[in-house]
């Protein structure tokens, strides 16, 4: 942590010593992030020549986790590692980048350093935070959020006093610390330029990042020389639709006089004179020119306009057919799941409200992400909230959204709210019968008005989205005992479709299969007949959630080798249940009344099997028929 002129390593250990016996040392030898971080690291309980307590690297699995929890960090950092190595390569260094707990996710290194290296632990699955490994580059950068630099006996840690590190922040659209790029070598082949190609290393990384993460949006490219753009000193500054700053980079920031918690919190208008309304008419009438903005203090920021087209639903480019293939990749032959399906696909693209109702687990939110993946707007968000989860108080905050210090426990960002989050897709409102009453008068508002506000105030912005909704509850009755705004029901309620329960299916065979192939497809393997007649004729109070958790569970019951599902690879509860007489009538069927001679002799045969754990051969004995007879009696009725 250097200014202009190195302090000698002498010098530097002398006032660790003192920070060590005294508790603190005569500030003014040391520079102030450097003293900051050495007094952080003795409050750690760290000691310079002490060996660390526990090997801290994580484990493979946890490694390949945390590699997943920053995906995009990594893809956006890649080349630029690469490029920043090919500058430092033969000079003993590497190049690393840390996540924001400081663990090494990828380093490119000079083989000789290398192995030394890693006998410090500069490795992969690594932590460097302060709190480990006392002053060091990554965690210092890290604690300060700002580049450093620490060069050899500035370590607190003496066993690291061989390294010199330089390392930089990398930050979000948002000004969340994302991670920590470093270069880190031997203290002999130290060069006082390398902090200025990490930190410029690490814009870059930003800038990408920014782009991408608010590629949603309109973003302007600005700088104060209009030759500026484009390069690594450009400021990136996202605006939403309604012209409020949802994203900047810290170069913006900087241009625009805002801190990072403005972000989310200021219209553009308060930065620059010119209005949103103006750029995309100026854009859209010559989109490559470059703009001048003018600032309030009367300085010019120039501007270059990207994605400046507000998003809107697209129109279908195909047939509504050529898109029903999600739908039909659900279809295993179910006639009253087939004819919802069938009414499904004609709204598709339309803007006419679905209300999917059935018991829990018949699959609703499945068939609501089928219609989505068939519909035109399919390349848009599918939102699901469930709306009985949601705490009564959160409720308000999670779908409208919220301004910076709308309410205590905010976010300091703010929220832009799970409707606006729908915007070009399907927003799914789960359990909508258990929406509390205020927010049904809230909603109702927006799908009339298709305006969101969000909580604190601010301007109301447009949204275009397709509603489905689902519900258990029997809404009409909710709204006959004042428990559901009938107004609201009459606006969600533009086609309802009634999903069958899992009993009153026709197609149980055929699902089973299609379950056991989801979970399976190298090798599904098979149910027993007589289990899977017993099965077929049971209630499932779970429906398709139950049934899938079943056939899971059996599946992990299977010794190796073993191919068909039977009794024993049922959980006991489930086997006690089914030993139970059937509840219903099998599937398929319609009516108790119209139960003829073939259907009782069927519900004996369930019973016998049953009550024989399955066993075959002592039921056909209890019922005084062959084992033959009672396959054949059981295969007749899975046919019809
Ligand atoms: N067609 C299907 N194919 C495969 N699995 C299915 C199908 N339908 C439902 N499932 C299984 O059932 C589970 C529950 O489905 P889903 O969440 O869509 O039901 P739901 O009716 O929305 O339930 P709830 O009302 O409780 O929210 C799924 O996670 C899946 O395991």
């Amino acid at each position: 942590m250097r200014a202009n002129s190195p302090v000698p390593a002498p010098l530097l250990r002398q006032a660790r010593l003192k920070l060590l016996e005294g508790g603190d040392f005569p500030d003014a030898a040391i520079d102030e992030r450097l003293a900051r971080s050495w007094r952080r690291s003795l409050a750690a309980g760290l000691s310079p020549t002490g060996r660390l307590a526990t090997p801290d690297n994580l484990s493979a699995s946890e490694l390949g986790r945390a590699l997943g929890r920053n995906h995009d960090l990594l893809n956006h950092s890649r080349p630029i590692m690469e490029y920043l190595f090919e500058q430092v390569r033969h000079s003993h260094s590497m190049v690393i980048l840390a996540d924001n707990r400081g663990v090494l996710m990828h380093t490119l290194g000079d083989p000789d350093f290398l192995g030394k290296a890693e006998r410090v632990a500069l490795m992969s699955g690594a932590c460097w935070d302060e709190r480990r490994r006392g002053t060091n580059a990554i965690g210092t950068a890290l604690a300060e959020a700002a580049g450093v630099e620490i060069h050899g006996a500035e370590h607190f840690l003496e066993r690291n006093g061989f390294l010199t590190c330089a390392a930089a922040p990398i930050v979000s659209a948002t000004g969340e610390l994302l991670g920590i790029l470093d270069i880190s070598g031997d203290q002999r082949s130290h060069h006082p330029h390398t902090l200025g190609l990490v930190n410029t290393a690490a814009r870059m990384i930003e800038n990408r990042l920014v782009s991408d993460a608010c590629r949603r949006h309109l973003r302007l490219y600005i700088h104060p020389d209009p030759a500026g753009i484009g390069t690594v000193a450009e400021g990136i500054v996202a605006v939403a639709e309604d012209g409020w700053i949802v994203g900047a980079n810290r170069n913006a920031l900087r241009m625009l006089g805002l801190a990072t918690a403005d972000i989310g919190g200021t219209p553009l208008f308060r930065t620059v004179d010119t209005r949103l309304e103006d750029i995309l008419a100026q854009t859209r009438r010559r989109p490559q020119q470059t703009l001048s903005l003018r600032r309030h203090d009367g300085s010019v920021l120039y501007a270059r306009v990207d994605g400046h087209e507000p998003r809107v639903l697209s129109t279908p480019s195909t047939t509504a057919d050529a898109h029903a293939d999600a739908l039909a990749a659900l279809d295993t032959g179910d006639a009253r799941w087939r004819t919802a399906a069938a009414k499904a696909r004609r709204i598709v693209g339309k803007d006419i409200p679905l209300l999917l109702s059935g018991e829990s687990g018949v699959g609703k939110e499945l068939f609501a992400r089928a219609v989505h993946e068939s519909s035109p707007q399919r390349d848009g968000p599918f939102i699901a909230i469930n709306c009985a989860a949601l705490p009564e108080n959160l409720i308000e905050a999670e779908l409208f959204g919220y301004l910076p210090g709308a309410f205590t426990g905010a976010r300091k960002e703010g929220y832009i709210g799970r409707l606006r989050e729908a915007e070009g897709g399907t927003l799914f409102l789960d359990e909508i019968g258990d929406m509390p009453l205020t927010m049904q008068t809230r909603l109702l508002r927006v799908l009339q008005e298709r305006k969101v506000t969000a909580l604190g105030g601010g301007t109301a912005v447009d949204v275009h989205f397709s509603l489905i909704c689902a519900t258990h509850r029997d809404l009409p009755a909710a709204c006959a005992s004042g428990q559901f705004r009938s107004d609201l029901y009459y606006r969600l309620n533009g086609l309802t479709l009634q999903l069958p329960a899992l009993r009153e299916r026709n197609d149980f065979a055929a699902l089973c299969d299609k379950l056991l192939n989801d979970l399976f497809p190298e090798a599904p393997p098979a149910i027993t007949p007589a289990l899977q007649h017993r099965l077929s004729t049971y209630a499932w109070p779970g429906n398709l959630r139950q049934l899938a958790s079943v056939l899971r569970t059996a599946c992990a019951m299977l010794d190796p080798g073993e191919t068909r599902i039977d009794w024993a690879h049922l959980p006991d509860d489930l086997i006690a249940a089914l030993q139970q007489p059937p509840e219903n009538p099998p599937a398929g069927s319609v009516d108790r009344k119209q139960q003829n001679l073939a259907e009782l002799s069927l519900a004996a045969i369930q019973q016998a099997i049953a009550s024989h754990d399955g066993n075959l051969s002592a039921a056909a004995r209890q019922l005084g028929i062959s084992r033959q007879t009672l396959y054949r009696k059981m295969k007749g009725n899975s046919s019809t």
